[in-house]
């Protein structure tokens, strides 16, 4: 998918937290690291009109995140951080099958889809869980087993690593390389971009580097450590 930001400004009250950017984003897997509070995630929010443009625009395959925001949101999923943001519903498999009923998906596809789903990341053994009573690991993986099963074009990911442990860490490294969308992923673990097509080095609010992970990566670790 293409998404564009054009001239693309975002304020917090008297605050430019993002500054007039011009990106254009077209590869499989993009990485946007930076430091603390240089814009990652408000960068993020745009991607899905979770956050709108004090000004430009942010085009989506075309369609403005200020006008469409309904189709942005089923083409574009986000997965939070924190998970516990994310899953609503008591059960795992209640959860997941929230959104599809909402966007009208037939009810007697929905469990089979669910289940797929879950099969699909290796944890069909979840899904009549209580979603409250799962690990971190497993509720980071429930919260993109949801994401997935909306068939979204595009997945954005807001450091998917950071709860887990080596073993789950490694499995959404796996899981992210493995996906056949477009997926934009902001993170501090660097070694989680490896093999990635491209890297926004943030700073300020500003693109302070844009290159492949061989280049984006050692030019932040040098400036910023
Ligand atoms: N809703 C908001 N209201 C006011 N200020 C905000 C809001 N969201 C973000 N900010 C501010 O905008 C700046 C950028 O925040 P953002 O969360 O995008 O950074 P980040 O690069 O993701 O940081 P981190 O690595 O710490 O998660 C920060 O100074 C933050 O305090």
């Amino acid at each position: 998918m293409r998404i564009t930001l054009d001239g693309v400004s975002v304020r917090f009250g008297t605050r430019t937290v993002l500054d007039a950017l011009d990106v254009e984003l077209t590869e499989q897997r993009i990485g946007i690291i930076g430091s603390n509070g240089s814009g990652k995630s408000t960068f993020a929010r745009l991607l899905n009109g979770l956050v709108l443009p004090d000004e430009g625009t942010v085009l989506v395959g075309g369609h403005d995140t200020a006008k469409d925001v309904r189709r942005i949101r089923r083409q574009v999923g986000f997965v939070f951080q924190n998970p516990d943001n994310q899953i609503v519903l008591p059960l795992v498999e209640e959860d997941m099958a929230f959104g599809l009923r909402n966007t009208g998906v037939p009810r007697k596809e929905i469990p089979g889809r669910v289940r797929e789903q879950l099969a699909h990341l290796g944890i069909a053994a979840l899904a009549d869980r209580p979603s409250h009573a799962l690990s971190g690991g497993e509720k980071q993986l429930v919260a993109l087993a949801a994401v997935l099963v909306m068939r979204p074009e595009t997945v954005v990911f807001d450091e998917p690593t950071t709860l887990l442990d080596l073993r789950n860490r490694n499995l959404i490294r796996d899981t992210v390389a493995a996906l056949p969308q477009q997926a934009v992923v902001l993170t501090h673990d660097l070694d989680l971009l490896t093999g990635f097509d491209r890297v926004l080095v943030l700073d300020r609010g500003r693109v302070a580097h844009d290159g492949p992970p061989r280049t984006a990566v050692p030019w932040y670790v040098e400036r910023c450590s």
